[in-house]
């Protein structure tokens, strides 16, 4: 099936949607939904092309590090490892992962805009090889940090002042970004890491946003760190080993919507970083990109089961009925907080002709949790069971447990294969952080300063 489906993607000759051979209509049967099934095959071939592509396309050394935020599970970094990735971490939280799932420390970046003094000592006790520096605080306090005698590998990331493109939400490299550091506070960072030996300068980085599908920007994102490149050289005599003009590549999540070509972006920055490099007469660094969604997310497919369809008394834009999925901003969030558009098919008798239009509607309590609009679809009813594309980014990243329902599982599929890689979230889970209320009021007695009774 052509994008957004996931490459193996296929309906079989009875008219069932596969995933790797697997049927998902069982798959839903076996695990219940909403379920989350991560096709390995898409994921690896698209975090191979990254890999490739700047092997192929940049002069120097290059290293792809998978953005966790997008999604991150033990198996997911085991994966990106296999395939020769390193790990972008945005919290101690997900360095615990990586390293859980055997990613090695030096092959960790840590981000983050506000990272606290004892996150930065976990990140360092946890082997964590480079820290993206975000601010001047930050860099007073690793310098601080790194007193202990163990040097700490430091990249700066600046705000470029570049605006992308996308949803103002997910744009981060705008002038005025609550991200990096302002470029007017270059020459303070600067003097902060040569005064502080245990802080090791190795590169720059930037992140212009997310969803990005012009590529235009990245090209002036890298001349923006060649430019600062030169500075540190001219003002300290540094060497820029590491160049990260970060990830941020879009996708297409519903059919005809554009999506750049991975390569096409590799070899657009590398070009870039080639053609500047000289220009300036610095040497080739070390290339690293960041891309999350662009691996993860055609990766993955939700499976929702219809629990109701309602029809609607007038028409709503072109829908004639609300579907009530079991499923919604609890698992994903992404059509309520950006707008984000999703495309959606029965799993069985997926080819049927489409005669119906249909919101498709979350389960939470909310006029808001709408996951799709005026989709497409055969006559889908109660009880049937949809599979949503493009689901594998920034979805179960951001998913809570709002309306005290349980986080969905996950499971991988490959080569006919189906395998459980994170259990659902269970009602137990939820409440084993609660205590009951404290006995002296639970007996009854007055709460000291509240109102007398
Ligand atoms: C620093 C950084 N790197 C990488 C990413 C990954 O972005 P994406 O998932 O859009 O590729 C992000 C998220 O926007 C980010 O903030
Ligand atoms: N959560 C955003 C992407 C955030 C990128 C973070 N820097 C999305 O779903 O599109």
């Amino acid at each position: 099936m052509p994008p957004p489906w996931p490459d193996t993607a296929e309906v079989d000759p009875a008219g069932d949607l596969r995933l790797a051979g697997v049927s998902l209509g069982a798959v839903a049967e076996e695990h219940g939904t909403p379920v989350y099934v991560l096709d390995a095959a898409t994921f690896v071939r698209r975090a191979g092309a990254y890999r490739d592509a700047l092997a192929a396309h940049h002069a120097g050394p290059s290293e792809v590090h998978y953005a966790g935020k997008a999604y991150l599970s033990v198996a997911v970094a085991q994966l990106a490892l296999r395939e020769g990735l390193h790990l972008d971490a945005v919290s101690v939280g997900e360095v615990r992962v990586g390293r859980h799932a055997g990613v090695p420390g030096d092959r960790i970046h840590l981000h983050g805009n506000a990272k606290t003094a004892a996150e930065l000592r976990e990140a360092r006790r946890l082997g964590v090889g480079t820290v993206i520096v975000d601010s001047l605080d930050e860099l007073r306090t690793l310098a601080e940090l790194a007193r202990d005698g163990v040097p700490q590998a430091v990249m700066l990331r600046l705000s470029p002042g570049v605006a992308a493109d996308t949803h103002p939400h997910i744009s981060t490299g705008h002038a005025g970004s609550k991200f990096g550091i302002p470029l007017s506070l270059l020459p303070d960072a600067a003097r902060l890491l040569a005064a502080a030996p245990a802080l090791r300068y190795v590169g720059l980085h930037c992140h212009i946003g997310s969803q990005i599908t012009d590529l235009r920007p990245y090209r002036a994102a890298v001349r923006v760190l060649l430019d600062a490149a030169g500075d540190l050289r001219r003002w300290h005599g540094w060497t820029t080993r590491t160049l990260s003009p970060g990830g941020g590549l879009g996708i297409a999540a519903t059919a005809g919507e554009p999506e750049p070509a991975i390569e096409a972006h590799v070899q657009a920055v590398a070009a870039e970083v080639a053609a500047g490099c000289e220009r300036r007469g610095l040497p080739q660094p070390k290339l690293v990109l960041e891309p999350g969604r662009s691996i993860v997310g055609p990766a993955m497919v939700a499976l929702y089961r219809v629990v109701a369809a309602k029809p609607l008394d007038a028409r709503d834009g072109e829908a004639t009925a609300y579907l009530h999925l079991d499923g919604g901003m609890g698992d994903n969030v992404r059509p309520a907080m950006y707008g984000a558009r999703l495309a959606a098919l029965p799993v069985s008798g997926t080819c049927r002709p489409h005669r119906l239009v249909a919101h498709l509607s979350g389960r939470y309590c909310e006029s808001g949790d709408i996951l799709a609009r005026d989709v497409h679809l055969p006559e889908v009813r109660a009880g049937e069971v949809l599979a949503v594309p493009a689901a594998g980014a920034y979805t179960l990243s951001m998913a809570s447990s709002y309306n005290h329902v349980p986080r969905p599982p996950v499971v991988l599929v490959f080569d006919g294969h189906a395998r459980l890689v994170t259990r659902r979230e269970s009602h137990d889970d939820l409440i084993a952080r609660d205590a009951a209320l404290p006995e002296p009021l639970a007996a009854g007695l007055p709460v000291p300063g509240g109102p007398r009774r």
